[in-house]
């Protein structure tokens, strides 16, 4: 069991700079969580406290039940994976995979046989008395990967693993990876701002902002139900609509439409409207709840279509299967904004998006 927890954690660099505020999260054996989040919101730095290159100004970090604050990097169990690969040069393909175990001093069988068996599983076995500059970037990631898994750690870390591959093979990696790790019993925790590879590898994604967790969830809770605007605007692509709308009873107001709020202990005089382009239907069949809108630009993306229409002074995109092109542009449309559907937050112009929370 190596269970990880971290407890209220907060790391305070010089000038009042601090990444990580408080943050708190477990992860359980066999759980893949993924820290997602925009450049600077403090993960990779939540990563190396988890490792050990950072001492946290506050809080614990505990694996198996132990807390690891006073245990130096090595002595952690941990394995960590670069974005840069960080292999060593001079060394082959296997004398870097087996590096960490020769220091360990596992016996010279026993890193052979391990060495074998996760050169099998990564497609290794080809290549390991090549030097990493006789590498592909894929091939020097898997490299890396390897030196992870071979030392059987009772935690994985892993930074950014696929920021250096071009997108095709970025795809490629991703997938192997999620089949690399669907068997390991160790906790895992990866860092990402691609919210692609947050929503298909994990079973657990903590979205972080301004050194805060925002929503810790599967991947479908936090794309279904946001817990924040900074999350509903984060999450999706492309981004949701989100529109800023007067109330007025239990409506609220865009254009002369009005659109049925949900029961709220307390309506408010403005809300935040948020609906994915991908929920909004164009020229439904039924069309008891549309408004009309016009098309200003149609963008393909090979079968679907992004669709921007103006609709009562605001502007909306729809990502639709319907086969509209070009000729569309200028053209009044029907949009139908299902209820069910509508993502409502908290208005106040004084909040950052992080702090106008889901009402419904
Ligand atoms: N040693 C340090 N001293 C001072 N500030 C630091 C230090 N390390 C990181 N920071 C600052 O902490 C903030 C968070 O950095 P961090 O690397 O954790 O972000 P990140 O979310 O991983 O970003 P990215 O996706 O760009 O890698 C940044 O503003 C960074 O400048």
């Amino acid at each position: 069991m190596a269970k990880l927890e971290l407890h209220n954690l907060r790391k305070q660099y010089a000038d009042n700079i601090v990444p990580v505020k408080d943050i708190s999260l477990e992860v359980e054996d066999g759980e893949f969580l993924t820290l997602l989040g925009p450049s600077g919101c403090g993960k990779s730095t939540l990563l190396r406290l988890i490792a050990g290159l950072e001492q946290p100004t506050q809080g614990r970090v505990v694996i198996g039940g132990k807390t690891v604050n006073k245990i130096a990097p090595g002595d952690r169990n941990v394995a960590m994976v670069f974005q840069s690969y960080a292999l060593y040069p001079h060394m082959s393909v296997g004398e870097n995979i087996s590096a960490a175990l020769k220091l360990r001093r596992v016996p010279r069988t026993e890193i052979q046989v391990r060495l074998e068996s996760v050169a099998k599983k990564l497609g290794l076995q080809e290549l390991l008395y090549r030097k990493p500059s006789q590498l592909s970037g894929g091939q020097r990631q898997r490299v890396a990967l390897a030196r992870a898994l071979v030392r059987e750690p009772d935690v994985f870390l892993l930074d950014e693993p696929l920021s250096n591959l071009d997108a095709l093979l970025r795809e490629q990696v991703r997938s192997e990876l999620k089949q690399i790790f669907k068997d390991q019993q160790k906790p895992v925790v990866y860092v990402t701002h691609d919210q692609t590879e947050a929503m298909t590898l994990s079973n657990q994604v903590a979205v972080l902002y301004d050194g805060l967790l925002q929503q810790l969830d599967t991947p479908y809770q936090i794309y279904a139900h946001p817990a924040n605007q900074f999350v509903a605007g984060f999450v999706g692509s492309p981004q949701m609509n989100l529109l800023e709308l007067s109330c007025e009873g239990n409506t609220a107001i865009l254009g002369d439409f009005r659109i049925v709020l949900p029961a709220f202990p307390t309506m408010p005089s403005q809300i935040v409207m948020g609906i994915r382009p991908e929920d909004i239907s164009l020229n439904p069949v039924e069309d008891s709840q549309t408004i009309e809108g016009r098309v200003y630009l149609v963008e393909a993306l090979g079968k679907e279509k992004l669709i921007s229409v103006r609709v009562r002074g605001s502007d909306l995109t729809v990502r639709t299967l319907l086969p509209i092109d070009q000729n569309w542009e200028g053209e009044t449309v029907k949009v139908m904004l299902p209820n069910q559907l509508i993502h409502w937050f908290a208005f106040n112009s004084n909040l950052p998006l992080h702090q106008r929370d889901r009402l419904n």
